[in-house]
Parts: C-alpha cells; sequence; structure tokens
C-alpha cells in the first residue's frame, strides 16, 4: 500500500441497508465486518466513526447519505444491502439521488471481481461515487458478498481519499507507488503533469503546470466559481472556535466569556445608606431625635443605633445595627448643635418612615453567587465594571486569534520609501492591520513578499508559524506573477477551498486552511485591488474572526437602506460601499454611493460605514431605481 503519512486516518460510515436488520428480526452481521476489515492496519487502516442500520427506504438511506457527506464531512461510506433485485431494494436509487459525480470505475472493479467467483455477480447493481468530499460505494448486502466486493476497491480507496481531501502531497506519493506498483510509467514527465488526475478534481486546480512558462499557463481559471453564500458557509464550518485562557480582567476589554462568571460577593456587600441623611427606627416616628453618632463611607458604624436616637449617616455608608430606615437631610430640622457648630447634637425627623425606607439591603444589586455575566458576553467596558464590582481579576476568555498580514507584489513599496517608477505604495497592509487593531486583534506584520516563489513561500511559511490566521493580498488573480495559489498548494500544503467567488469586489478571493493534530489555521488570500482587500476582509475574514474568538452571532449586522440614487447592477452579486445617514424621521436610512466603485480606488471605502448589498442584474432587471429599499451591512460606525 502506498505511504500512511496522511494526517487523520480516512473517517468512514457504515450504513447497513436492512428491512430486516432494522426491525431486529435478523442481526447485522455485515456491517460489524465491514467495520472490523476497514479498521485493519494492513488495509485501509480507517476510522469507523458513524454505523446506522436504516430500512430498504429511499428516504433513510438518503438522509443518511446526506448527513454523512454534509455534516459530518466523512472520508467513505459504505453501503451494504438493498442492490438487488427485490421490490424493495432501492439502495443504488436513493445512492444515485445524492450523488455528485457517479464513479463507474469503482462498480466495475467489483462486477470484474465478482464474476470471478459467481455469475450471480451479474445481479448486483451498485452505485459508486462522490457527493462533496465523500465517496459513497454500494456493497451488497451479504457478509461474504460484501467483504469481497471491499476487497476488490480497496486498492484504490485511499487514492481516492486523498484526491478527494485535495492532500496534494500524499496524493503525489500515492499515485506515483501505485502506478509504479503496476509498472506503467510516470505521466508527469511527458505532459508536465505530476497527477494527471487533477483534472478530475472538482476544487482542485491543476496547479501543477511549470509557472516558467507563461505560454503555458491555464487560459482560464481551474478554479470553479462560486456563490458569496457557498464561500462564506465554507469559510465559517472551517473557522475553529480557539480554546478558552484565563486572563487577567485588565486586559480583557473586547474577549469573549467563555464560561459564566458568578458574583463571589454580594452587592453591596453591607446595608448600605441611598442618601445622606440620618439613620433611624422606623417605629419611633416623626418627632425630635438626639444624635447618637455617625457613619460615613468607607467606615464602620461607630455605635448601634438604640430608640430615641438617630445615627448620621452618608450615601454608600453602612446601616448601623439597630437602624431599619433612612431618613434624608432634607426631611429633618436642626434642633440643637455643639458650640461652634461643628456637630448635631438634636434633629426633628419631620416625616413618617417605612421600614427598610432609602437602604439598599445586602445583595440588592447584585446577590451572593448570582450569574453575572453568561458565556459568550462580550466583554464591554461595563462588563468589565460588572467584573470588578465583585471583585473578580481574571476571567475565563476565547483566545483571540493572532493574525499575520503580508503584501505580496513587486511594484510594492514602503510608503516611507522612495516610489521608484513603476512601482506604488504598499496601502492594502496599513488598511487590514488598522482595521484588525481596530477590532482589537493581536496582530502580525509580515511586511512585503516579493512575487517569486522563494519570497512567497519563506514569507507565508513564517507567518504561517506564527498566527492563526493569515491575511495576503494580491497575486490571486491570472497574471503569470499570480503564483500565491501555487505557493499555497505546493509549497505549504494548504488545502485551498476555493480560489473563486461570484462577487464585486473580490473574485479571486482565496479560502485555504493549513490543518495540524494540534490546530486547523486559516489563510484568506485577498484580491491585490486594494477596495476588494478591505471589502473581502468585511466579508469574509471578520466574521471568521469574531467565530474564532467566541461570538454566538459572528456575522456582519445587517440592515434596511433606502437608496440615494439610481444603481446601475453588475452582472456580479455586488457590494458598494455607502455612507447611511437617518434624517431626522427616518425610519431606514438613505445609503449614499461612495462615488466610483472600481475595485482599485480606496476612496470608496473612505467614509463608508456600510455594504450595500445588491442582487445581480438579470435579463430583464439592469437597474435599482432610487429609493428602493435593500440590504445593508454595518461595516463602520453609524
Ligand atoms: N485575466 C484576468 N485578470 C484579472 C482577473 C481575471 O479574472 N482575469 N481578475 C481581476 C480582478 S477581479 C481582481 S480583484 C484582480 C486581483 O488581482 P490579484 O489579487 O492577482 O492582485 P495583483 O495582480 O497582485 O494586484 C492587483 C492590483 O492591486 C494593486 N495592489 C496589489 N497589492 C497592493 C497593495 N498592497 N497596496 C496597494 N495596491 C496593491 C496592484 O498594483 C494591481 O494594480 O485581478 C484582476 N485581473
Ligand atoms: O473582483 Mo475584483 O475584486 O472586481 O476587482
Ligand atoms: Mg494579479
Amino acid at each position: 500500500m502506498a505511504s500512511r503519512a496522511v494526517e487523520r486516518p480516512p473517517q468512514v460510515g457504515i450504513l447497513t441497508v436492512s428491512d430486516r436488520c432494522y426491525l431486529g428480526t435478523q442481526e447485522d452481521s455485515s456491517g460489524p465486518n465491514l467495520k472490523a476489515i476497514v479498521e485493519q492496519e494492513q488495509g485501509l487502516a480507517g476510522q469507523v466513526v458513524k454505523t446506522k442500520i436504516v430500512a430498504d427506504e429511499h428516504s433513510q438511506i438518503q438522509d443518511a447519505l446526506i448527513n454523512w457527506c454534509d455534516e459530518e464531512k466523512l472520508d467513505l461510506i459504505l453501503t451494504t444491502g438493498g442492490t438487488g433485485f427485490a421490490t424493495r431494494d432501492v439502495t443504488p436509487e436513493a445512492t444515485k439521488a445524492v450523488l455528485e459525480k457517479e464513479a463507474p470505475g469503482l462498480a466495475l472493479s467489483m462486477l470484474m471481481g465478482s464474476l470471478q467467483i459467481t455469475p450471480l455477480a451479474m445481479l448486483s447493481r451498485p452505485a459508486c461515487g462522490t457527493r462533496r468530499n465523500s465517496l459513497i460505494i454500494n456493497l451488497p448486502g451479504s457478509k461474504k458478498g460484501s467483504q469481497e466486493c471491499y476487497e476488490f476497491v480497496l486498492p484504490g480507496l485511499r487514492h481516492a481519499i486523498q484526491l478527494l481531501r485535495g492532500d496534494n502531497k500524499e496524493v503525489e506519493a500515492t499515485h506515483k507507488s501505485m502506478t509504479s506498483s503496476q509498472g506503467s510509467h510516470d505521466h508527469s514527465a511527458s505532459h508536465g503533469h505530476k497527477c494527471p488526475h487533477h483534472h478530475d478534481i472538482p476544487d482542485m486546480p491543476d496547479h501543477h503546470h511549470d509557472i516558467s512558462k507563461v505560454a503555458r499557463r491555464p487560459r482560464s481559471s481551474p478554479y470553479p466559481m462560486i456563490s458569496f453564500e457557498d464561500a462564506y458557509s465554507l469559510v465559517m464550518a472551517k473557522a475553529p472556535v480557539l480554546a478558552p485562557e484565563s486572563i487577567k480582567c485588565k486586559d480583557a476589554l473586547g474577549y469573549i466569556l467563555a464560561s459564566d462568571v458568578t458574583a463571589k460577593q454580594p452587592l453591596p456587600p453591607f446595608r448600605a445608606s441611598i442618601k445622606d441623611g440620618y439613620a433611624v427606627i422606623s417605629s419611633d416616628g416623626p418627632g425630635p431625635r438626639r444624635v447618637l453618632s455617625d457613619s460615613l463611607a468607607g467606615q464602620l458604624p461607630k455605635s448601634e443605633l438604640i430608640p430615641g436616637y438617630v445615627i448620621r449617616i452618608t450615601t454608600g455608608a453602612p446601616v448601623p445595627d439597630g437602624a431599619d430606615a433612612v431618613v434624608e437631610v432634607e426631611q429633618t430640622e436642626l434642633l440643637k448643635e455643639s458650640d461652634g457648630g461643628e456637630i448635631e447634637l438634636e434633629v426633628n425627623i419631620l416625616q413618617a418612615v417605612k421600614p427598610g425606607q432609602d437602604i439598599r439591603p445586602i445583595g440588592l444589586d447584585i446577590p451572593k453567587d448570582q450569574v453575572i455575566l453568561k458565556q459568550g458576553a462580550r466583554l464591554g467596558p461595563s462588563e468589565l465594571g460588572l467584573l470588578a464590582a465583585v471583585g473578580v481579576t481574571c476571567v475565563p476568555v476565547y483566545q483571540m486569534p493572532k493574525v499575520a498580514v503580508v503584501s505580496t507584489g513587486n511594484e510594492l513599496c514602503e510608503p516611507h520609501e522612495e516610489c521608484k517608477k513603476g512601482h506604488i505604495f504598499d496601502s492594502n497592509r496599513t488598511t487590514l492591520l488598522s482595521a484588525l487593531r481596530d477590532h482589537g486583534f493581536p496582530c502580525i506584520d509580515m511586511g512585503i513578499a516579493k512575487d517569486t516563489e522563494e519570497s512567497l513561500q519563506a514569507t507565508l511559511k513564517s507567518a504561517i508559524s506564527q498566527a492563526d490566521v493569515v491575511i495576503s493580498t494580491g497575486g490571486v488573480s491570472m497574471g503569470e506573477k499570480d503564483l500565491l495559489k501555487y505557493c499555497l498548494m505546493v509549497g505549504i500544503h494548504a488545502k485551498v477551498h476555493f480560489g473563486r467567488v461570484f462577487l464585486k469586489p473580490g473574485k479571486p478571493t482565496t479560502f485555504a486552511t493549513i490543518s495540524s493534530e494540534s490546530s486547523q489555521k486559516l489563510f484568506f488570500a485577498l484580491p491585490g485591488n486594494p477596495a476588494s482587500a478591505i471589502v473581502t476582509f468585511h466579508l469574509f475574514v471578520l466574521p471568521a474572526l469574531r467565530k474564532m474568538m467566541g461570538y454566538a452571532q459572528p456575522n456582519l449586522t445587517k440592515i434596511k437602506a433606502k437608496v440615494a440614487s439610481d444603481i446601475k447592477l453588475d452582472p456580479r452579486p455586488e457590494f458598494q460601499r455607502v455612507k447611511l445617514v437617518w434624517g431626522s424621521s427616518d425610519l431606514v436610512p438613505m445609503a449614499t454611493i461612495t462615488g466610483s466603485q472600481m475595485s482599485s480606488r480606496l476612496l470608496s471605502m473612505s467614509d463608508a460605514n456600510a455594504l450595500l448589498v445588491l442582487p445581480p442584474q438579470t435579463d430583464g432587471v439592469k437597474e435599482l431605481k432610487k429609493g428602493s429599499v435593500v440590504d445593508a451591512l454595518i461595516i463602520g460606525r453609524i
């Protein structure tokens, strides 16, 4: 078998399709047998993470397959049963209904192998193919038949899984070992393609063209153009919530709480006066009283209160024992003062007093052990104040992702450098680093990388080693110096999830992940055009970063806005930069476009506080009329 150096054993699901097993009238022997052989070290060495028994019902089979492909993202799903000629045998039909691509070669290998054993094999009707990154294979229902058929396809499984995972390094190794073991020559030498099968992979472009030969570059992008919604979902699905850590409250501004925080002590911790006045015994009622002593904020009462007396008190001071109400100074009059007038000796209480009046009992604001902040709360000024109020100094929060930013391009120079002919100042790095800082993310400035494999790879590697998320700009389109995607895949062995999005600006936005045992790092290769870079930062990067740092709702806030003038629609869905302004009686703000929306024009972002969500033009509708109401995503201060 081929190299085993894949990062994770193939994740496998085994679906037993049988009315009788489902009803419990027959024991399922094929499913457990398949599990054992799938997990054999000398075989696939897979990990069977899902097993299920369903009836011979189209909907049950389909639901299980869709769930395992789309939600569980299994590498391989083996079904056993329901592939024959009986009326209730519907496994191939239910499977075909969920497949995106059929793989008849697998069915053929099973048939060819099985026919050597029994002519009845011709009555088996397996469906095989892929849905998203999962491979589904129908095996017969019998224990013996399912094992034999599995063994016929086993030699191709690891390679197929690697291709579906987009694991380039492994793909090459496995492909080489498989083809050489069969004595066939390596196509890479003659065709310049190390892995000809890459043409077949829907989400994997052929990145193995010789990048030194510009004439041979692809003339159309090998990356499928996916919708904004799909791209967004992919990014959000891949962004991991980072592990919690405990940090000092003084450093916690902007973080999200990883668990509930309870009050260790009540607030107020003692019965506190709400007014400046006199602590009284309410049952004494109104009338003249001797002033016994005082109780000032920050000090303990000097004495207990006894009937016929009052104790002078200030707001926030502890109410002395014996007192059960406070009368504000305005409801009293002075009857007798000390010589020189330093203290009051006797006062007249002018009002009837209710028990408890103007006293905050212990724990009135915050009872002891009450949950004062819930997991998921964002620690803003008031939340941090609340923590301080109950004496909490350290809090469990989700870690914030560290973000590295790199600009790429031979034409770029630093704003403080002399700008030679043919060069421009790098503005993207400043924009992005500032946006990150504005949102409180720790960032790493990786400088400018040249448009060469060496410079890009060294910079990307260094960025990935230091950060949880890397943002690059430039080099992702069709030019011969647009080497970013190539370097990501070949040099970094990143899994590129998409390389083009049906969206303006930001069409070549590229998203990849770099996985290891302990982490999943995200790589956003944003377009070089300055407006495209910052718009796609808001559309993709910011929500992902927010998810990583624990936001329950990481998406940009969406509101309705009225367009202030007619807008020409683009063939692509477009996010135009606008300034939202509310007139004095407007419920819906007016959205004014910030001038020309060319992707190169960073000025279109200046003063913008929202992105207007515009649908693509259709044959019938090419324009949005002034006054139309559309969605707007908030990106700035309102
Ligand atoms: N043949 C095609 N060409 C282009 C396509 C296409 O589909 N087919 N897409 C266009 C679109 S849309 C965009 S967006 C850009 C994206 O370009 P890249 O990501 O490859 O970026 P570069 O080529 O490196 O630069 C584009 C543009 O931006 C300027 N730039 C780059 N970095 C910075 C920076 N840090 N600060 C300021 N300005 C920067 C650069 O000088 C270029 O003018 O591709 C289209 N082409
Ligand atoms: O998609 Mo590009 O970002 O139009 O300029
Ligand atoms: Mg380019």
